[in-house]
């Protein structure tokens, strides 16, 4: 991965997402599409995007047994996308499961599939006390992470705090795609683990999701530039 800043397109519909696009003009970018929008308004505006010249991450965290998500990834690989998600507390099985189906529904190319491990919006005290989870939060990810890698998945979803841990313990080259990304004046919202873009690029991300930082800023273009700035070290 060439350092991607991939914007979190967390809005109602597509008449508010190509709002906020506008102000990018002809820029190709790297788009996320989660629940909230595929829900509302399907592959059509996945397709359109990936005429218009995004990539596209297609962030539905797929979570069932192995032969339930097959059959979807398949889908969804017709749908060429660049990158997708399943939840790595689905397991080994499942996560092997993804792979094939994507294989199996790809035209040319079958997307890269990485799985989430711990949410940034989960604490240790909260997998402690909530999802009776007894190990380290740290240690926690690093052993999904390796289920992934043993599942064939090229990567993980995790906080950049855990990026330098997977690197060591799974592989240096197993992609480690980080969300929970804030400027230091902005609010964490409801996220838990949190760094800035230049902290992110120092602990080893490959690619960082950034949403209501852009998608909320007065002026989202230049907010958009000085992330990126900030994540590829061009002062
Ligand atoms: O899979 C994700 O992209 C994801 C995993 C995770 O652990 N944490 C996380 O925040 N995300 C996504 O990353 C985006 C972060 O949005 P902001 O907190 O607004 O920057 C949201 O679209 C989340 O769905």
């Amino acid at each position: 991965m060439n350092k991607p800043l991939i914007i979190a397109m967390d809005f109602k519909d597509k008449q508010s997402a190509n709002a906020f696009l506008t102000s990018f003009g002809n820029e190709k970018l790297f788009l996320k599409v989660g629940m909230e929008l595929f829900y509302r308004e399907g592959p059509a505006l996945v397709e359109e995007w990936k005429v218009a010249g995004h990539q596209l991450f297609l962030d539905l965290k797929l979570h069932d047994i192995p032969n339930t998500v097959k059959a979807a990834a398949r889908q969804l690989a017709s749908l060429q996308v660049d990158l997708m998600t399943v939840h790595a507390s689905g397991g080994i099985k499942m996560m092997e499961a993804a792979r094939e189906g994507l294989a199996s529904g790809a035209n040319n190319n079958s997307p890269d599939c990485i799985a989430v491990t711990q949410l940034t919006s989960t604490s240790e005290q909260m997998m402690k006390n909530e999802l009776a989870i007894d190990k380290s939060l740290q240690d926690t990810v690093i052993h999904y992470a390796d289920n992934a890698k043993q599942a064939g998945l090229q990567g993980v979803v995790c906080s950049a705090h855990e990026a330098p841990y997977i690197k060591q313990h799974v592989s240096s080259d197993f992609a480690c795609v980080t969300p929970g990304i804030r400027l230091s004046n902005n609010s964490a919202d409801d996220q838990k683990r949190v760094v800035t873009p230049g902290e992110a690029s120092e602990r080893g991300s490959d690619a960082i999701v950034v949403g209501r930082s852009i998608t909320r800023a007065d002026n989202p273009y230049q907010q958009y530039n000085e992330i990126k700035k900030q994540w590829r070290n061009e002062t």
